[in-house]
């Protein structure tokens, strides 16, 4: 039997490949679309009974976000780690990344970011928003709940950065890798279930720089009231501006070899030995033929519910200069949805007979919360007339 694959699903295949012969080769050299395919069974040997642990690399052959966040979490939840932990290797194209109890509207301009085809996703673990495209490396640790070690991992990427390329990155207070005490080149998140966890965490290779700011930016003229966890932002770097040497490729072979040869057993692990099965990495293709289940994951990835409708419940407001002072257009959101509308006139400013806040009933009622929704409500109030009070109306208006 190979590792925990069979315990676990019944049916995951992968197509393995052994991508780096040698310590000359480029990591990726000599894998093709038509690799050998193969079961885990065919690649690993079978694990002598006891307490044995071992460790593969899986590389990820999607650029779809959606995707990928559905693979980690099929891994997540099929696989069992006791004694066999995974590293999984990813990349996206253009997205930003929020996390799990994060307000999309607080932290991108959500209509930029579609008008610049960048895909906005929400992940599963929590902390801040980070932009990813195909020069940003992610890399998820897996291993049962009782070997979790943010630090560990952590330290494997410093390692491996040190040891290579000559780098000396630190790990701060809320475990970004960060260099020269302040540049990030890396933020963490994780997951944490019964039996199973994940620690993920990003590498800036050579993203471009003029996006991640881009769609990081926020849209002004919305104020917004909420509990959702708000980002950290950072100065960041690119590793490739730190050190030429450090390539995609060169980066995912000396991340992976590094992985594979530290032991992650630690001293609660009594009669357990760590072994080397995997003579290389194994390319895996995240489709429903290896991954039966994968594809509804991934819808819910990428729908509504889930990328907006999951926002904790906020209020949302727009300023308006009306000539006789600000006027303050303000929405009560939950689950995404417009729960309530109302106005707030400026003093001494009326609506018919009524001033200060009133409550509008409106077409975007129970809808979905899109910066949008504002221009119907501004477009519905336009077609009342809005007056300044004279001092006799203001004393009709008091007594009313
Ligand atoms: N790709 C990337 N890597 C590192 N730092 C980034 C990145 N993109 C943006 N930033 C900077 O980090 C802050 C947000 O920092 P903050 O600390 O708020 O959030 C994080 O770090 C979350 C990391 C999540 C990692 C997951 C791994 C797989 S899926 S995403 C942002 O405002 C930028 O200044």
């Amino acid at each position: 039997m190979a590792f925990a694959i069979q315990s676990a699903s019944k049916c995951a295949k992968f197509t393995s490949v052994l991508v780096r012969q040698g310590s000359g080769g480029s990591l990726l050299s000599g894998v093709t679309k038509h690799a050998a395919m193969a079961t885990s069974a065919d690649v690993l040997p079978p694990s002598t009974p006891g307490k044995e642990l071992s460790k593969s690399v899986f590389i990820s052959q999607s650029r779809d976000v959606f995707t990928n966040l559905a693979l980690e979490d099929w891994m997540y939840k099929n696989f069992d780690f006791t004694d066999h932990h995974i590293m999984l290797l990813w990349r996206n194209d253009p997205c930003v990344v929020v996390g799990r109890h994060q307000n999309p509207w607080v932290e991108v301009d959500v209509d930029l970011l579609e008008r610049k085809g960048v895909k906005l996703a929400r992940r599963n673990s929590g902390g801040g928003s980070v932009y990813h495209d195909p020069g940003n490396l992610n890399v998820s640790f897996f291993t049962p709940k009782a070997r979790y070690s943010r630090k560990h991992n952590l330290d494997i990427l410093a390692k491996t950065l040190e040891k290579e390329w000559n780098l000396s990155p630190e790990i701060n207070k809320k475990e970004d890798l960060i260099v020269d005490k302040q540049y990030k080149i890396s933020g963490t998140a994780s997951r944490l279930g019964r039996s199973n966890s994940y620690h993920h965490c990003t590498l800036l290779v050579n993203v471009e720089k003029a996006n991640l700011r881009a769609s990081l930016l926020k849209n002004e003229h919305l104020h917004i009231n909420s509990t959702a966890t708000a980002s950290v932002p950072s100065p960041t770097v690119n590793l490739s501006e730190l050190h030429p040497g450090i390539t995609m490729d060169a980066l995912m072979a000396a991340v992976g070899w590094q992985y594979m040869k530290t032991d992650d057993l630690t001293k609660s692990d009594k009669g357990w030995r760590q072994v080397q099965k995997q003579k290389g990495f194994q390319m895996v293709n995240p489709s429903e033929e290896w991954f039966p289940g994968i594809q509804k994951i991934r819808d819910e990835f990428a729908s509504w519910e889930w990328r907006y409708g999951k926002t904790p419940k906020f209020e949302v407001s727009r300023n308006y200069d009306i000539g006789w002072g600000l006027m303050q257009i303000t929405m009560n959101v939950e689950s995404g949805l417009v729960k309530d509308v109302h106005v707030e006139l400026p003093e001494g400013v009326a609506w018919g007979r009524m001033t200060g806040r009133i409550e509008l009933s409106t077409s975007v009622a129970n809808q979905r919360f899109t910066p949008a929704s504002f221009l119907l409500v501004e477009k519905a109030l336009k077609t009342q007339k809005l007056h300044s009070l004279h001092s006799d109306d203001r004393r009709q208006a008091a007594r009313a």
